[in-house]
C-alpha cells in the first residue's frame, strides 16, 4: 500500500514568529485529524527548519521537508546548503524540481537528477516535482515533456533507491493562480505517470510509488483531487499557509 501525503510548501514566505505559531496549530490540528498511515510534510524557508524538527521531534505524523538543496556534499559554494546539512537538522525530505526552481534559477533535469542523487546519499526522501506549462499543454507536448523530466531527473535511479522517492505532479498553469486541474484532468497525468513508472521499474514499484497533486489545491477541492485512483496526496502553497485550510485538506482524506 502506498503512502498519503499531505506536503505544505511555505515558500519563502512567514517569518520565524508566525511560522512558529503556525506549525504549532498544524501540529496540534493534525494530531486529532490524520488517520491510517498518512504523513503529513511541512517544508518552511531553510532557517526555520530545525526549530520546527525539534517541535515534530515525538510527531508520528509529521515530518519536515527543505524546499532545495544544492548537490554538492560540501565545499566552497557560498550561500548553499547540501543534503548532509539538512538531514543534520532534522529535513527528512526535501523537494527538488520546483517549477520555481525551474523556472527562476535555471535547474535543468541534469541538475536535478545530480541533486537527487545527493539527497539519497544524504539519507533524504526527495519529493521530485514535475509539469507541464499551459503553452506547453497547448502544444499538446506535455506527456512528453513529463516523460522526458521524469527519465531525465529520476529514471537514473536504481529500483532500490527510486523506491524512496515521491513524485509530485505540478502543472505550472495551475500554480499560485487559483486554476486548479480538474480531477480528471489530474488523474489522467497520474494514471500516466504511474504507467512511465511501471515501464522503467515494473508494475509493483509503479503501485508502490506516491503521486502527489499540487497546483490551487485547497479545502474545496481536495476530496475530489485526492478520491482519484492515481492521486495520493497533495503538494500545497498558498493553502499551507493557513492551519485551518491545510489542515482541512489533510482531512480531506477522510471525507
Ligand atoms: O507550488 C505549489 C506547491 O509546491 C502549489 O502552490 P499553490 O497551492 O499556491 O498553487
Amino acid at each position: 500500500m502506498r503512502k498519503k501525503i499531505v506536503a505544505g510548501n511555505w515558500k519563502m514566505n512567514m517569518d520565524y514568529t508566525s511560522g512558529l505559531t503556525l506549525f504549532s496549530e498544524v501540529l496540534n490540528m493534525v494530531a486529532d485529524e490524520a488517520k491510517g498511515d498518512q504523513e503529513v510534510i511541512v517544508c518552511p524557508p531553510y532557517v526555520y527548519i530545525h526549530s520546527l524538527a525539534q517541535l515534530a521531534k515525538n510527531s508520528s505524523r509529521v515530518s519536515i521537508g527543505a524546499q532545495n538543496c544544492h548537490q554538492a556534499e560540501s565545499g566552497a559554494f557560498t550561500g548553499e546548503i547540501s543534503a548532509n546539512m539538512l538531514g543534520s537538522v532534522g529535513a527528512a525530505y526535501v523537494i527538488l524540481g520546483h517549477s520555481e526552481r525551474r523556472q527562476y534559477f535555471g535547474e535543468t533535469n541534469q541538475t536535478l537528477a545530480a541533486k537527487v542523487d545527493a539527497a539519497l546519499k544524504a539519507g533524504l526522501k526527495p519529493v521530485f516535482c514535475i509539469g507541464e506549462t499551459l503553452e506547453e499543454r497547448n502544444q499538446n507536448i506535455h506527456f512528453d515533456l513529463i516523460k522526458n523530466q521524469l527519465s531525465e531527473g529520476v529514471f537514473h535511479l536504481s529500483a532500490e533507491e527510486f523506491a524512496k522517492i515521491v513524485i509530485a505532479y505540478e502543472p505550472v498553469w495551475a500554480i499560485g493562480t487559483g486554476v486548479t486541474a480538474t480531477s480528471d484532468q489530474a488523474q489522467e497525468i497520474h494514471a500516466f505517470i504511474r504507467k512511465e513508472i511501471a515501464v522503467r521499474y515494473g508494475v509493483q514499484t509503479a503501485d508502490n510509488t506516491t503521486i502527489l497533486y499540487g497546483g490551487s489545491c485547497n479545502p474545496k477541492n481536495a476530496a475530489e483531487l485526492f478520491a482519484q485512483p492515481d492521486i495520493d496526496g497533495g503538494l500545497i502553497g498558498g493553502a499551507s499557509l493557513k492551519s485551518r485550510d491545510f489542515t482541512d485538506i489533510v482531512k480531506a482524506f477522510n471525507s
